[in-house]
This record gives structure tokens, C-alpha cells and sequence, in this order.
């Protein structure tokens, strides 16, 4: 009896640590997902906004800085717009957006403010993240809303979003703003209240309480959004962020909405992702490898691509053998093996039309042949992401 009452409390070190270090962060994101907030038939459920902006309010009284990254627009247009389900194309879901948007922060701003707090409205787009100087833009404003005491509210700017380049879920934006803003948390809250190791709606599957690296995600099946067809992204797009998170440092939690209180206070609710030790990404390679879809494709023979991903050396233009896509010099492109497969990706030196004079050449070639400036590496090692 004894024993097997240790046994049930034992927390491994890794986790108590962890779920202290939530509890005490100084900058936590919170990320609720568009099916916790919203009611079967499609309207902004007006309970759950003011519980968790109850939560919310009273880690502010606690001195913590919160960012949320909130869901749901779409989701809030589709009644008022008379939509019986989740459109579809791109521009209904636009659409509903827009008049959601609006809806969804006028409702956190009521709330908000019953606790003496002021909502901001902050809508990024995944350019925000790819481009360096957007990046800082983007920091730079979420730092001053902190310092001036506002809370907010970052969703993905669906209105100018394309399908080419759009996260469509927020669960992988709610972890680079944890990078960018360096939080010391993430709590991701859904409509389910942990990671379970099968389909939660059927039998026999549990809860993961821990994974403390990618290992730990073996054999687990990770499907996709629930029943009700108002998330999109699904548990897939959530052990995605929790990666992301985890890499750049960030103890993360994956709990239900109705469970914020206690997650966010570090009590032992949904699953934890420990952070992982080590040098943590910079900033540029984390949105390189996460947030940036490539513009092209570089093809490289087999001893390109041992020098890029084994040695970590910069790309020249001698090991690649083919090229497509439409991109300009700065632009994120694919590096690819000989079967197509995406080994890195990385921020090209030079346009796409000028690389089918530069392939195969040797740099000393190059630079004999075309002038010094010729001499640059395609991509340059620290511009660079294995993956
Ligand atoms: N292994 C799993 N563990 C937990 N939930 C899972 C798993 N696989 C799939 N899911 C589904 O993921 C859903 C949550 O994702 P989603 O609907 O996109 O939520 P949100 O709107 O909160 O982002 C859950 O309701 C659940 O049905
Ligand atoms: N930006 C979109 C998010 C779409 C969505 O459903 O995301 P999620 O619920 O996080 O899977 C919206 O506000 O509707």
C-alpha cells in the first residue's frame, strides 16, 4: 500500500522543475485553439472567454506578463454570416475572419477590462516571422504593450493570409512568439485535456503526462482535429509547436481550456514538454526551419549534401545539380537530395535565373570567370537550417 502510494506520486525531477518554472515564469503565451471557445452551434462561447480571462487576470495580479494567442475568428464570423460549417475556400474563411476578429476582441476587451485590464489586438502573418525586419517590428510592439501593461492578443492576420504562406492553426505561431518574446511558458489550451497515447474518443488510450524529447513521441498515434470541425489544425499542428517551443528553450503545457487555472498555477494537469538543454536555436534558424515554406528548390549531389548536413558547411555552387521555383537573393529555399527529399533549408545569395550559369562551377572558377563578387558561397553556413 505504502509503496504503491510513492509509486502514484512520484514526478520525475525533469517535470517538478519544469512545472515549477511555469508556475514562477516572468512572460508566459497562452494559445487557446477555436474549439475551446466556441459553442456547438457556431457562436463565441461567452462563458469560456470570461473564465479564462479570469485565469489570465489573476496571473496578472501575480506580477507574470501574459501574452495570448487566441483562435476563433473564423469560427465567430461563420454564425452571424449564416454558415452552417467551416468554409472551405480561402476567401470565406476570410471572410467569416473579418467580421470574427472583430467580434472575438470585443469580447476579451469587455472581459478585460471587469478586471482593470487592457486588450490589444496584435495580427501577424507568417511573413512577420520570416523577415528580419518585420520580426523586430513585431517584437518590438509586443514589448512596448507589456511594458505599458496591456495584454495581447495575437491571432494570424487571416485576412491577407494566401494558401502559400499562412500557418492556418496558431498553435505553431503561439511557440515562435514564445521564442521571439523569449517567454518563459507556453500553455496551449484545447478542447482536449492532454496528449493521449491513441484517438482520445477511443478506448484504452491514456494520458502522456511527460515527454521529455522527441523519443517519447514514438508509437504515439497523433491525429488530426476533433469532431466538431471548428479547429484545424489537430494534435499534430500542437506536439509541432511544443517542439518549436521546447528547442528554443520554452517549458510547454498541452492541457484543456477548462484546466488554464491550474497549468498555468504548474499543478500536475494535461502533458508536459520538457525544454531541451543545449544551445538553443537562434532566432533566425528557428524561423527558417518552422515558419518558412521555400520559395525554390536547390538540388545537390551526394557530397553537397554530406558537406551541408554532417560537416554543417555552407553550400557552394559546385554541388548542386538542379534548380526550380521563382526566387530572388534573401529568399528561404529548399535544399534537397538527389531523391528529392528536404535535407535544410536556407536564405539563398543569388536570384533563381542566375543559378543555372553557377552550377557545378568551382568557386576559384567563378570568381576567374565572372568577377570576385561570384566568389560567395550559394548559401552561406549561418544562413542555413538542417532538417
Ligand atoms: N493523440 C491525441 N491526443 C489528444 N487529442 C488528439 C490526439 N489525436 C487527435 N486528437 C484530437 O485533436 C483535437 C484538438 O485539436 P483541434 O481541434 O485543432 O483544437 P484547437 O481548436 O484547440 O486547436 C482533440 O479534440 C482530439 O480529438
Ligand atoms: N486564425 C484562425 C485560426 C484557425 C484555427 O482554427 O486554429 P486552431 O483552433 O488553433 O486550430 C482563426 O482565428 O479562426
Amino acid at each position: 500500500m505504502h509503496s504503491a502510494d510513492t509509486r502514484q506520486q512520484y514526478v520525475d525531477p525533469l517535470e517538478a522543475d519544469g512545472r515549477r518554472a511555469v508556475a514562477e515564469a516572468r512572460r508566459v503565451v497562452v494559445k487557446v485553439g477555436s474549439s475551446s471557445l466556441t459553442t456547438p452551434d457556431g457562436l463565441i462561447d461567452a462563458g469560456r472567454i470570461r473564465d479564462l480571462v479570469a485565469d489570465l487576470a489573476a496571473r496578472r495580479a501575480l506580477g507574470q506578463e501574459v501574452i495570448l494567442v487566441s483562435s476563433g475568428a473564423v469560427a465567430a464570423g461563420m454564425s452571424p454570416l449564416g454558415m452552417a460549417r467551416r468554409p472551405r475556400d480561402l476567401a470565406a474563411q476570410q471572410a467569416a475572419a473579418s467580421v470574427g476578429q472583430g467580434l472575438l476582441v470585443a469580447a476579451y476587451t469587455a472581459e478585460l477590462a471587469a478586471h482593470g485590464l487592457t486588450a490589444a489586438q496584435v495580427l501577424l502573418t507568417v511573413e512577420d516571422m520570416m523577415r528580419r525586419v518585420q520580426h523586430r517590428n513585431a517584437q518590438r510592439t509586443l514589448r512596448r504593450l507589456l511594458d505599458i501593461g496591456a495584454l495581447p492578443i495575437v491571432n494570424e492576420n487571416d485576412t491577407v493570409a494566401t494558401h502559400e504562406i499562412r500557418f492556418g492553426d496558431n498553435d505553431r505561431l503561439a511557440a515562435l512568439v514564445a521564442h521571439l518574446m523569449r517567454a518563459d511558458a507556453l500553455v496551449l489550451l484545447s478542447d482536449v485535456d492532454a496528449l493521449y497515447d491513441g484517438n482520445p474518443s477511443e478506448e484504452g488510450t491514456s494520458v502522456v503526462r511527460l515527454v521529455r524529447d522527441r523519443s517519447d513521441l514514438d508509437g504515439i498515434d497523433i491525429g488530426g482535429s476533433g469532431k466538431r470541425g471548428v479547429g484545424t489544425g489537430g494534435m499534430v499542428t500542437k506536439v509541432d509547436s511544443a517542439r518549436i517551443a521546447t528547442e528554443a528553450g520554452v517549458p510547454t503545457v498541452l492541457t484543456s481550456a477548462a484546466n488554464a487555472r491550474a497549468a498555468l498555477a504548474g499543478e500536475r494537469v494535461g502533458t508536459f514538454f520538457a525544454p531541451a538543454d543545449g544551445r538553443r536555436p537562434s532566432a533566425r534558424q528557428l524561423w527558417l526551419a518552422h515558419a518558412t515554406a521555400g520559395r525554390g528548390s536547390l538540388v545537390l549531389d551526394p557530397g553537397a549534401v554530406e558537406a551541408v548536413v554532417r560537416e554543417k558547411a555552407s553550400l557552394l555552387p559546385a554541388g548542386v545539380v538542379k534548380v526550380w521555383g521563382e526566387f530572388s537573393a534573401g529568399d528561404p529555399v529548399d535544399l534537397r537530395d538527389e531523391s528529392g527529399a528536404v535535407v535544410a533549408r536556407g536564405l539563398v545569395n543569388y536570384d533563381a535565373a542566375e543559378v543555372p550559369d553557377l552550377m557545378g562551377r568551382s568557386t576559384r572558377w567563378l570568381a576567374r570567370e565572372m568577377g570576385p563578387s561570384y566568389e560567395r558561397e550559394l548559401v552561406h553556413r549561418d544562413d542555413l537550417v538542417v532538417l
